[in-house]
């Protein structure tokens, strides 16, 4: 089994789902509001699973945007909600609309900005991590074809103590995130937290979309 689209289908279907956390990530917590992102702006997050951090961005008055493989977890996540559901299929796309949360159900490779709207930011936890390495390279031009300038977003990336391991997750390091995103984003480098029990250590950034003719240097 190649297909790394199945392999993540199979992984949610037989609940091998190690990496959901049931709490909103301390991190996301304590470093959005330095974004700055107002109230009502809209906030993409890639490769969403069933994350909790959604509701805590909605929470803060945003309007979310979560873009998931598995329809399993999508639906999971809506079940364990409050609001109403609204659902339609759009495409290669399914849709889930609660409250002031839309996720949409399909491979983050063919989410158009035009399905998206205007964005002003993004949250990046375990999903560039997700990613073999070629495909790493995909993700950050993708991100960046659909996050406007000067938006901004989180992005949490992490290493493992004993050196480059088999993923996922996957290592990626400072050099890395730098070599990924430099060209199309300001990258802030905000903090490392060690996690001794699992021998890795989680990295937060702070990007910022460029404009035309800001490139990276
Ligand atoms: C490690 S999980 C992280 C989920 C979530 N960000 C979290 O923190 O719990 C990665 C997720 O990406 C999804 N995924 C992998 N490739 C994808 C793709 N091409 N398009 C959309 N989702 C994808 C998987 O199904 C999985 O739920």
């Amino acid at each position: 089994m190649s297909d790394p689209h199945e392999q993540w289908l199979a992984r949610w279907r037989e609940g091998r789902i190690g990496f959901h956390l049931a709490e909103p990530h301390p991190r996301l917590i304590g470093y959005w509001a330095g974004l700055g992102l107002a109230q009502g702006t809209r906030i993409l997050v890639p490769l969403c699973g069933k994350t909790p951090d959604m509701r805590w961005l909605a929470a803060q008055g945003h309007e979310v945007i979560g873009v998931e493989l598995a329809s399993e977890a999508l639906e999971a996540f809506v079940a364990e909600g409050d609001l109403p559901v609204e659902y339609t299929r759009e495409g290669d796309f399914e849709r889930w609309k609660q409250g002031r949360i839309t996720l949409h159900g399909g491979d983050f490779f063919r989410f158009r900005p035009a399905m998206a709207g205007e964005l002003s930011g993004f949250y990046d936890r375990a999903a560039l991590i997700a990613l073999p390495p070629p495909t790493r390279q995909r993700y950050a031009l993708h991100l960046a074809q659909l996050m406007p300038p000067g938006s901004a977003g989180l992005l949490i990336a992490l290493t493992h103590a004993g050196g480059p391991a088999q993923g996922p997750p996957y290592a990626v390091d400072e050099h890395e995130v730098r070599r990924l995103f430099e060209a199309n984003f300001r990258c802030e480098w905000l903090r490392s937290d060690e996690d001794v029990e699992r021998g890795m250590c989680e990295h937060l950034w702070r990007l910022v979309r460029r404009g035309p003719g800001q490139a990276g240097t």
